[in-house]
Parts: structure tokens; C-alpha cells; sequence
């Protein structure tokens, strides 16, 4: 089934800037306009969004986003808390419907063809419920039965995939018994099943103990070398310079730098690059409270 195209959600006034505006620093390469049809080469970028913005109310929580994600980079997504970014992946995903805006999945439109588009990617959301009352095992061959995929190939990839994320000791145990990064592992873990061309990984790291980090980060390494286009969001600057070749800051609803790693920490750390764009700094005065026992 079609679905209709982004029209406002509201008759309200559409958000300020919701025409792309330009980056501070160089973006990734752009590619050619991909091709609508799918079949043929893969178009150059994995992920091309346009101009996304998205309101709540009064609440404008995304304001005109655009970026262009090279197939096979390893792309982070770094920005304060409430910069954007989760709703932004959540419309580049197929998750809530943009007021503004394009996403195109190695060229298939998201919201006009979400079945084509969803089989090109794999999500892990921040903060969307699972199917909870599943024991891990059934919940990630559920991901892939509801895909499409053959039982046979699904029965083989599950246990591969809990061994990978350590988590064969608890195949058997209810999601909702799981603890917070049992459940990020279970999540990944259905996310990966069908062998995606793109992974949306909205902060996987969190709740993660180091060792499973470490399994996981190298488990997206090798899907990136092996082709796959990674996305993660996270706070961790330094995780983020070391694993990723690109980064988009976000804040405010906005772009505010966009490139390879290198270009945008230009000679600086992530991280200070990352304050120096978007302010604030330390504040030592007031908690005096804190400090009278
Ligand atoms: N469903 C919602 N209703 C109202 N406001 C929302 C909703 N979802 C997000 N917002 C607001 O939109 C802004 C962006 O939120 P978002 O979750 O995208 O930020 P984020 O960059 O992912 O933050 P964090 O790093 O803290 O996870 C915030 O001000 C948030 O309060």
C-alpha cells in the first residue's frame, strides 16, 4: 500500500527553517540523485534525507535536517540531550511521520515505500517497546519470520547471533525479564537478522557492560568492512572519533557540522570540537546546598 506523502501534521504554521540549511563544514560527498527504482546499482548514499523537521506543539524538535550517509561508512550521530536526534532517526526509519521532509534508503523513499525501504535496514530504536512476554530467542526469530526469511536460515542465524551478544545462557528467559543491556542486545540482535544493507542504531552502547560493547563493536566493523552502512547515535565522543568515519553534530533541531570524523574535529578532539559547537561549558557557581555537610 502507498502511503500518502509528508504533508503537514497540523494546519498550524509549518517549523522555521524547513528548507535544508547549510552545514558549517564540508558534508560527506553527495551523490548523484538516486534513482527512485530500486533494483540496479545501490545508490551511493545509504541514508539521504531532505529537509526533515518535525513539531510537537509548540515544540519544534527538528528543524529542517538534511544529510547524506556514504554507503559503507560507519556514520555517528552526536548532539546534546534533546538536540534531535532520535526523532530524527525515528523519521528516517519509518517510525513517526516527518511534517517536512524526505529519507530515501539507498534511494527508496521511506514513507512512500515503507515495505521496500524497511527491507533495506535494520533499527534498533531508543525507548520503543518490544514484544516483551517473547523469550529473547523467540523475539529475534519472530524479527526475522516477520521479514520474510526463510525458517530454515532463521533457525541457523539465531544462535549464531545470542552466541555473538552472549546472551545463550538467557534464549530461553522472557524480555521482560531481561536487564536494560540485555535488552539493547536482544534489540540488536532482531535487528540484524536479515542481514540489512543499513543499520539505524540509536545509542546501542547504552546499559551495555564493556565487554558486550566490545563484541558488538566489533561485530559492526565487520559488517561495515564487509559493505554496511552503520549509523549510531551516541554521547560517547571518544567511542564515536574511534569507531566512526563520519559524524553529523546535532542541536537544536539543526545540523550545525557534517563530514568525516576528521573534518569536523579539524585538529581537536571530538569532544572539544563538540563543546565549542554547542556552547555551554562548566558551571561552578550555585549547588552551595550541596556542598554545606
Ligand atoms: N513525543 C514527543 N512529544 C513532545 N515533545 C517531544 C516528543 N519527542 C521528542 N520531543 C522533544 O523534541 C526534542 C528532541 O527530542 P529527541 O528525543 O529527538 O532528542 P535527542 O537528541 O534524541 O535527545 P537525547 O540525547 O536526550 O536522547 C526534545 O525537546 C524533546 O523534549
Amino acid at each position: 500500500m502507498t502511503e500518502p506523502r509528508h504533508e503537514p501534521t497540523s494546519t498550524s504554521e509549518p517549523p522555521q527553517a524547513a528548507e535544508p540549511q547549510a552545514p558549517t563544514l564540508p558534508q560527506a560527498a553527495a551523490p548523484p540523485s538516486p534513482p527512485e527504482a530500486s533494483g540496479g546499482a545501490m545508490p551511493l548514499a545509504a541514508l539521504s534525507i531532505r529537509g526533515l523537521a518535525k513539531r510537537f506543539g509548540e515544540k519544534i524538535a527538528v528543524d529542517g535536517v538534511s544529510l547524506e550517509v556514504p554507503a559503507g561508512s560507519f556514520y555517528g550521530m552526536v548532539g546534546p540531550n534533546g538536540a534531535g536526534k532520535t526523532t530524527t532517526l525515528s523519521m528516517a526509519t519509518g517510525l513517526l511521520r516527518p511534517d517536512f521532509g524526505t529519507a530515501l534508503i539507498h534511494g527508496v523513499d521511506v514513507w512512500a515505500r515503507p515495505l521496500e525501504a524497511k527491507k533495506l535496514m535494520g533499527v534498533l530504536p531508543d525507548g520503543v517497546r518490544l514484544f516483551d512476554r517473547l523469550t529473547g530467542e523467540q523475539l529475534v526469530t519472530y524479527s526475522g519470520l516477520l521479514r520474510g526469511m526463510d525458517r530454515e536460515v532463521v533457525g541457523s542465524r539465531v544462535p549464531e547471533l545470542l552466541a555473538a551478544l552472549d546472551l545463550q545462557a538467557d534464549a530461553g528467559t522472557l524480555v521482560v525479564d531481561y536487564s536494560a543491556g540485555m535488552t539493547k542486545k536482544i534489540a540488536l540482535a532482531s535487528a540484524l537478522i536479515h542481514a540489512p544493507r543499513l543499520l539505524v542504531l540509536d545509542e546501542p552502547f547504552e546499559s551495555v557492560d564493556p565487554v558486550s560493547a566490545a563484541n558488538i563493536r566489533g561485530i559492526l566493523e565487520g559488517y561495515v568492512a564487509s559493505g554496511g552502512t552503520v549509523i549510531v547515535s551516541s554521547h560517547v565522543m571518544d567511542l564515536v572519533q574511534r569507531m566512526c568515519s563520519h559524524v553529523a553534530v546535532v542541536a537544536g533541531g539543526r545540523v550545525l557540522a557534517a563530514g568525516s570524523v576528521d573534518e569536523v574535529r579539524d585538529g581537536s578532539t571530538l569532544e572539544e570540537r563538540f563543546v565549542q559547537m554547542v556552547g555551554g561549558g562548566h558551571r561552578t557557581e550555585g549547588l552551595e546546598w550541596l556542598r554545606t555537610f
